[in-house]
Formats: C-alpha cells, sequence, structure tokens
C-alpha cells in the first residue's frame, strides 16, 4: 500500500508538482516574512517560530489545499492543533512508552500516541475538504488531489480506503511541516555564529539571483550549490529527526560478529550521534559546509549521515523540503544580514519534551535590513 502511494508522489513531485504548487504560493509568503522581519521587536525576531507559520502555510495549502494564515491568525484552531502534534506532555511520554515496550497491552488498551482532538480536527478538514471538492467539481494542484486520483482512477493497484487516504494527507502534514522549519532555524543560527559563511552564502544567492533577474525559480535555486552544502551541514548537525526507528523483519546475523538480531525486535538507529560523532565527522562541533562540496563529499562513510532516512522508507519530500527550505532561506538572506539576539543562550540547550531537534525557548535573532 504505502510503496503504490510514495511512488506515485515521488512520480509526481519528479514531475515538478511540488515546486509548482508551492512557488504558486511562496509569493504572498515573501510579504508575510518580510513584514514579519521588519516589524520584529527590538528584543528580535523569534525566528523559529516565523518559519514555523511559513512552512506550516506552505504545506497547509500543499497538502490540505487549505489557507492556514498562520501569520495573520496565530490563534487559529489549525495553529493550536498543528502545535499539539509535536508537543510531548508527560501523557503522550507514557503513551510512547506503552506503544513503544508493551505493543501488546497498548493494542489492548487502544492507546494511542496522538490525541483524540488533534486526530478528530485533522480527519474532518480532510473529509470536508473531498467532500466540497467532489460536490463542486474542484480540481486542485495538491497533494490532496494526487491522492483523490489515485482512489478513484488507478484500477491497477490495491485501492485505496478513504481513511487510508485521510491518514496519509495527515502523515504528510505532520512530516512536513516542522522539519524544514527546524533545518531553516538552525540554518540561520549557525550562520549568525560563522559570519564568514553567512557572507560568503549571500554572495552566491545574490549572483544567482542577479543572473535571472532576481527572481526565485527552481533552476536558480538548483544552481546554488553553496547552499547546499549549508543545509547539509545544518542537518548533519542538527537532523530534524534525531532517531530513526526499524523493526526487524526476519532475524540477521551481523556481519564479523555473533550477532543475530531477531526478527521482531524494535530498532533505534541514533542519528543525532551518529552525525555528531569524531570518528565519521572530525570536529563535529564545527560548523563547516566544506563537508559537503563537490569535492569533499564522497569522503563521508555511507549510512553515517541519513538525515532523510534510508531505504524503501525514506523521506518522501526530500525534493520538497530542501526547496522550501531554499526558498525561505533566499528570501531571508538576500535582504536582511542575521545576528543572535541577546534572548539566544549560546551554548544552546536543546528541547527535551520534544519528538523533534529543537532549541529550549526557540531561535531570536536580530534582522538588519541590508
Ligand atoms: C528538511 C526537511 C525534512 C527532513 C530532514 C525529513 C526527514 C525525514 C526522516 C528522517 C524520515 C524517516 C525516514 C526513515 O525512517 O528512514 C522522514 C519520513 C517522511 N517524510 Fe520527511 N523530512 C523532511 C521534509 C519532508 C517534507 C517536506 C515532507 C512532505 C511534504 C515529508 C514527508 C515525509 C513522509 C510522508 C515520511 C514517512 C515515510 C514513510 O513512513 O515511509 N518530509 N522524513
Amino acid at each position: 500500500m504505502w510503496e503504490t502511494i510514495a511512488d506515485q508522489i515521488l512520480v509526481d513531485v519528479g514531475k515538478g508538482w511540488a515546486v509548482k504548487t508551492f512557488s504558486a504560493y511562496k509569493s504572498g509568503l515573501d510579504g508575510i516574512i518580510y513584514n514579519t522581519i521588519s516589524s520584529s521587536a527590538s528584543g528580535g525576531l523569534w525566528v523559529s517560530h516565523t518559519l514555523e507559520c511559513y512552512t506550516m502555510d506552505v504545506i497547509g495549502s500543499c497538502a490540505f489545499g487549505i489557507d492556514c494564515n498562520s501569520f495573520t491568525d496565530p490563534f487559529s484552531d489549525f495553529c493550536k492543533y498543528s502545535k499539539k502534534i509535536f508537543q510531548l506532555s508527560r501523557i503522550k511520554r507514557l503513551r510512547a512508552l506503552i506503544i513503544n515496550i508493551f505493543p501488546y497491552l497498548g493494542k489492548a488498551l487502544r492507546v494511542k500516541l496522538m490525541p483524540r482532538d488533534v486526530t478528530k480536527f485533522f480527519l474532518n478538514i480532510v473529509t470536508h475538504s473531498v467532500k466540497h471538492r467532489r460536490e463542486n467539481g474542484i480540481v486542485r494542484n495538491d497533494f490532496l488531489q494526487v491522492l483523490m486520483e489515485l482512489v478513484d482512477n488507478n484500477k491497477d493497484i490495491d485501492s485505496i480506503s478513504f481513511s487510508e487516504m485521510v491518514a496519509q494527507v495527515y502523515v504528510f502534514f505532520i512530516a512536513g511541516f516542522e522539519t524544514s522549519s527546524a533545518t531553516m532555524s538552525f540554518c540561520l543560527m549557525e550562520l549568525c555564529l560563522n559570519p564568514e559563511v553567512q557572507e560568503k552564502l549571500r554572495e552566491e544567492v545574490n549572483l544567482i539571483l542577479n543572473k535571472h533577474n532576481g527572481t526565485i525559480t527552481y533552476e536558480s535555486l538548483k544552481e546554488m550549490t553553496y547552499m547546499d552544502a549549508v543545509i547539509n551541514e545544518t542537518l548533519r548537525k542538527y537532523p530534524p529527526v534525531p532517531v530513526l526507528n526499524r523493526r526487524c523483519i526476519q532475524d540477521y546475523h551481523l556481519h564479523n560478529s555473533d550477532i543475530i538480531i531477531r526478527k521482531g525486535i524494535k530498532i533505534t538507529i541514533p542519528l543525532i550521534a551518529l552525525h555528531n560523532d569524531p570518528e565519521y565527522f572530525p570536529n563535529p562541533e564545527k560548523f563547516d559546509p566544506n563537508r559537503f562540496t563537490v569535492e569533499n563529499k564522497h569522503l563521508i562513510i555511507p549510512f553515517t549521515y541519513m538525515p532523510f532516512g534510508d531505504g524503501p522508507r525514506a523521506c518522501i519530500g526530500i525534493r520538497f523540503g530542501i526547496m522550501q527550505t531554499k526558498i525561505g532561506l533566499v528570501t531571508m538572506l538576500r535582504d536582511y544580514k542575521f545576528s543572535l539576539s541577546e534572548k539566544m543562550k549560546i551554548p544552546i540547550k536543546f528541547k527535551l519534551h520534544s519528538f523533534m531537534t529543537a532549541v529550549e525557548g526557540g531561535v531570536w535573532l536580530n534582522a538588519t535590513k541590508i
């Protein structure tokens, strides 16, 4: 089932669907980002929050086809429930523990990780959107449309049920917004700690945008190779998804050892630890985009760097996530210089009660118009 959906999405994303969709949307966001930066109080700009609003609006539009209006209406239900997804409250931690350590008990007790009200809210949105589109013959260029067509047209594959479709849109939204906003926040923070990298990156952005009449296009973004290296280095130091989870589906004998991983065993791969291990990345504390230049990136040992996971369950939103991240960074860097706000405590502390890698207290920066 998942393979079918993932293949279809990859085909559509390959066609440039993601780029088309949110490039149409981003023009509206540019203005909002500028306004937010310009109006930020003297205490600094709450960058992590601003970028969460940006990605929530983009994914909301691309996944559900709805305007979330996070900037203009930060207390909307959409924002409220979206934020609730990632809050790791005491009760959620207990649920996660039961599901992971005592899965049978979890099943018997019908323990769910996500609070019922959150699931119900998103279920209602998708149900309403599908009904509205069907009744009014509306066709949009978004993820929901891809799934609706998959349900309606594709007779060669196992058809997917309505609840499966809802679940996929939900997963797409959850997986898509916080990951990219965290990447941008950490990236801007490191650019403040390494002003020479910020300057070099801005030079590249300006040079390439000038070649393209100052407009952000798919082609101009693809040419920004130093930007790629900076984003890759950010994802190394701060992978937004800090661990990968797998379940062993058949007994597996680890090479050159007498260890057998038994079928059914759950495996946690500590991604953030791998990415910051001096054995694989010398001087891991140093933010060094040169690790990812064309000359150097072949030196990275396979499977020591996996910010998007690997194998059949790897992230299906890589291209979308990178495009979204690049658009956000280009939009902010071309007109503003960033420095750390006095609200930012360095060295940072990671947020403890979160599924994602995040800074305790958020990322706060000063933005100065160039
Ligand atoms: C910088 C941005 C992003 C990062 C770092 C990231 C990272 C990841 C990681 C580590 C996984 C788990 C992979 C594994 O277990 O092997 C994942 C899964 C996933 N991601 Fe992303 N992601 C990003 C952006 C996105 C976006 C923008 C979307 C959708 C638009 C998306 C959709 C998904 C989906 C649907 C899955 C689940 C795949 C499955 O279960 O097979 N991701 N992502």
